[in-house]
């Protein structure tokens, strides 16, 4: 359905069956609202150099030229003097630089022709940049690529939609389900409803994000474990660098003059209740990279996301050739692995990573490295390497046997089909294991995410996005950080308690994996170790010590820098997310009662001034979850939409038919056999029993505990890949 884009920011209607659409990008020469784009037309004032019309007051229109557009880039470009790419690849900071140069540019004729939040919006993205000096600025891989069919997915997430190459692309701006939230409309960060400042983001956390330590009654660590593993797959937001050093600028020791224009710390209130005894007033804090959309359109600030949108499984494989490259072996189509552990009888761990070894890590030593993997935030703490070391073993357990079961097959055709698979696997695991225990069966069914049982399926809608949302990347797909527990518990194959390690010690720290038998532990441990539930409670170990440093005592605070995301990404409040997912919005403190617990919602009152300024972070983890749900209904919508998309908005998702990406009928039979439970099985050392489904607690009734080897466990069967040479495996190239 089209939207109509004479809409304010605060007046988005909502879809009629509660169900929100999809936000359309404008497609060009279109008349939206009040704003005509002028491509093709003539107009009263400049002839030919009218880029846009605007309607200003008694009726009279006036004109944006593309003179004015000229003459604005190329001062911003003059007055900011960022560095060009220097190769003759686009990097994210090349990215950033451009996309700073066409916020500028917005600016500065938002100021020149008097244009409201609603006309930054909706009028300047109109402006075909393409007949202005902006395009010869624009870099190609945003402009239209032209696209084969092909049996793999591009490793850059290009051509999966034909018709928009771009669509869920590396690089390329998360995508608004509400029009961004900005002060200024352009790019300044949030501010309340009522003109002033919001509270800090810590002022919020501290108040509203305590340690209770509630457990959930069901799920296990596996459930946020692989929740952030694929996490790792979907969003990574881009970093503002210093150029120079191509690290992330450091803001609290600097005068506010001298700090990187993307500094933008967090105040932390004199008063704190934990910080003050450190006598901490500012932590760290950068604002995100600045994005471009395609054809480098004017309009509010984008921000990007570094990799693929789609569940491919990137974080083994990475979202570029050259990264997928340094982890193969190029042979048999096996990854790179570390077999340092062999001669003790034990699996590979993940290879070294000796590029940048400090980056993502701090090392006890120049001896010790950490692990390289398809993504470059594996190293964050033990639970994610874990995970990313038994994902690495089942492409490589994997490989094997179908370099085994096809002989004629040479390296290359047997990495994609095991990168095919495991995309597939990845896939499967998330809607079948994970986002059931999450979202409930109702959302499920709601958002059309219930897997089929059996046939294939033709899912497959070219009309949509599966672009990440801003508001899932910066807010609701954090939900996770309320599950984490403040320690991380060490279990033996037997399933006896062993030991525990407090979170704040493993962070950066994934060292512990290179002792004999200990990612053993950690694997059988996610199992049996029960998780924190999502509320508003969140663990100290991630709000008071988070990458604490040194012999400090303290360290950040995720809850802070979720919430301060949010801002600087011009995600709006939580109250414009209730219109947007069909429910009513609060106008007074009341509306909200039964939404929230009575605390909770005492304690926003002593935080926000209106309920228009709740963050949408801090709100989505505090309501009352959905019936059968983990999250309540707004995180429900806007997950229950993202996943939505991923599954209908992705050619190569595992379930389609009549594409050359598509398995064969037995073959996608036995992807659905697969469960977390077997990975972990096959891919530990000594493990011998797990229950069915490992991110819920064993039940002897609905999810017992059963050895490996049992039949109730099966294992994919590669014997339905045996090719006799079908053409239209043989007719396909190899991507990249
Ligand atoms: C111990 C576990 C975890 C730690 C230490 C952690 C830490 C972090 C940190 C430091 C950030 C960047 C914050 C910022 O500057 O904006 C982040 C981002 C994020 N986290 Fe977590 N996280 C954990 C678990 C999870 C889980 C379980 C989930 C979801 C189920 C999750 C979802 C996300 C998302 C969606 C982002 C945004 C990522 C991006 O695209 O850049 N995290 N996390």
């Amino acid at each position: 359905q089209p939207q109509r884009y004479s809409q304010t920011l605060w007046n988005v209607p909502a879809h009629p069956n509660g169900i929100p659409h999809q936000l359309h990008r404008p497609s060009p020469g279109k008349q939206f609202g009040p704003f005509q784009q002028t491509r093709n037309h003539m107009t009263r004032q400049d002839g030919d150099n009218c880029a846009m019309n605007i309607p200003g007051r008694n009726g009279r229109t006036s004109c944006v030229t593309y003179e004015s557009v000229n003459v604005a880039f190329n001062s911003a470009k003059q007055r900011m003097n960022l560095a060009g790419p220097k190769g003759r690849t686009m990097t994210d900071i090349d990215v950033d630089h451009l996309g700073q140069l066409l916020v500028e540019t917005s600016r500065s004729l938002a100021r020149e022709y008097n244009l409201n939040a609603d006309a930054i919006h909706n009028a300047l993205p109109l402006i075909d940049t393409q007949r202005t000096v902006i395009d010869g600025f624009c870099p190609a891989y945003l402009k239209r690529p032209k696209c084969t069919i092909k049996r793999y997915r591009e490793y850059n997430g290009m051509c999966n939609n034909l018709d928009h190459p771009h669509w869920g692309a590396t690089l390329s701006s998360y995508r608004r389900l509400l029009p961004a939230d900005y002060a200024d409309g352009i790019s300044e960060p949030r501010i309340s409803a009522t003109g002033k400042e919001l509270p800090t983001a810590r002022y919020v956390s501290a108040i509203n994000h305590r340690d209770y330590g509630f457990h959930d009654h069901a799920v296990t660590v596996y459930l946020p474990a692989w929740g952030q593993l694929i996490d790792h797959d979907m969003t990574l937001g881009a970093e503002s660098k210093e150029p120079e050093t191509d690290a992330e600028p450091k803001c609290c020791d600097k005068s506010p003059e001298q700090r990187h224009p993307a500094c933008w710390p967090i105040e932390i209130p004199h008063d704190d209740p934990f910080y003050s005894n450190f006598g901490r007033r500012c932590m760290e804090f950068v604002r995100s990279a600045t994005g471009l959309s395609e054809n480098c359109k004017l309009g509010p600030r984008n921000t990007m996301n570094i990799i693929t949108s789609t569940l491919d499984a990137n974080f083994i494989y990475g979202s570029s050739k050259e990264t997928a490259d340094k982890l193969r072996r190029f042979q048999g189509g096996l990854l790179k692995s570390n077999s340092a552990n062999h001669h003790l009888g034990l699996k590979d761990l993940l290879p070294p990573k000796l590029e940048s070894p400090d980056a993502g890590c701090v090392r006890p030593n120049k001896d010790s490295y950490c692990f390289l993997a398809g993504d470059s935030r594996a190293n964050q703490q033990v639970m994610l390497i874990a995970l990313h070391t038994i994902m690495m073993r089942e492409h490589n357990r994997i490989a094997v046997e179908l370099g085994y079961i096809n002989p004629h097959w040479n390296d290359e055709r047997i990495y994609q089909e095991t990168r095919h698979i495991m995309a597939a696997i990845v896939q499967h695991i998330t809607y079948n294991e994970f986002l059931p225990m999450v979202l409930g069966k109702d959302i499920m069914n709601r958002y059309g995410l219930l897997l089929s049982k059996q046939g294939m399926g033709s899912f497959y809608d070219p009309t949509v996005d599966p672009t990440i949302p801003v508001s899932f990347f910066a807010a609701a797909y954090r939900f996770g950080h309320s599950l984490i527990p403040s320690t991380i518990e060490r279990w033996s194959v037997t399933h006896q308690y062993v030991g525990a390690r407090r979170l704040s010690e493993m962070l950066l720290n994934p060292f512990d994996m290179y002792g004999p038998g200990t990612c053993d532990q950690y694997l059988a441990g996610f199992m049996n170790q029960v998780s924190q539930a999502v509320d508003d409670s969140v663990t100290e170990e991630l709000t008071n010590h988070l990458f604490q440093e040194g012999q400090n005592r303290w360290g950040a605070d995720l809850a802070s820098l979720n919430m301060q995301r949010g801002r600087d990404h011009g995600v709006p409040s939580y109250n414009a997310y209730r219109r947007y997912c069909g429910l009513s919005p609060a106008r007074h403190w009341d509306d909200l009662a039964g939404v929230f617990t009575n605390d909770t919602l005492r304690r926003y009152i002593t935080t926000y001034d209106t309920p228009d300024d709740i963050d949408l972070w801090t709100a989505g983890i505090s309501e009352r979850p959905s019936p059968g749900s983990m999250v309540g209904p707004v995180f429900g919508c806007i997950m229950g939409e993202s996943f939505r998309n991923l599954r209908y908005g992705d050619r190569f998702w595992y379930e389609n038919g009549g594409w050359p990406s598509s398995f064969k009928q037995a073959q996608l039979q036995e992807i659905r056999k697969v469960k977390l439970s077997r990975i972990v099985c096959d891919n530990s050392d000594n493990i011998e029993s797990a229950q069915v489904y490992v991110m819920v607690l064993p039940d002897p009734k609905v999810n017992p505990r059963v050895p490996c080897r049992s039949s109730i466990l099966p294992r994919i069967n590669l014997e339905h890949w045996r090719d006799a040479g079908e053409p239209s495996y043989n007719n396909v190239r190899p991507s990249g």
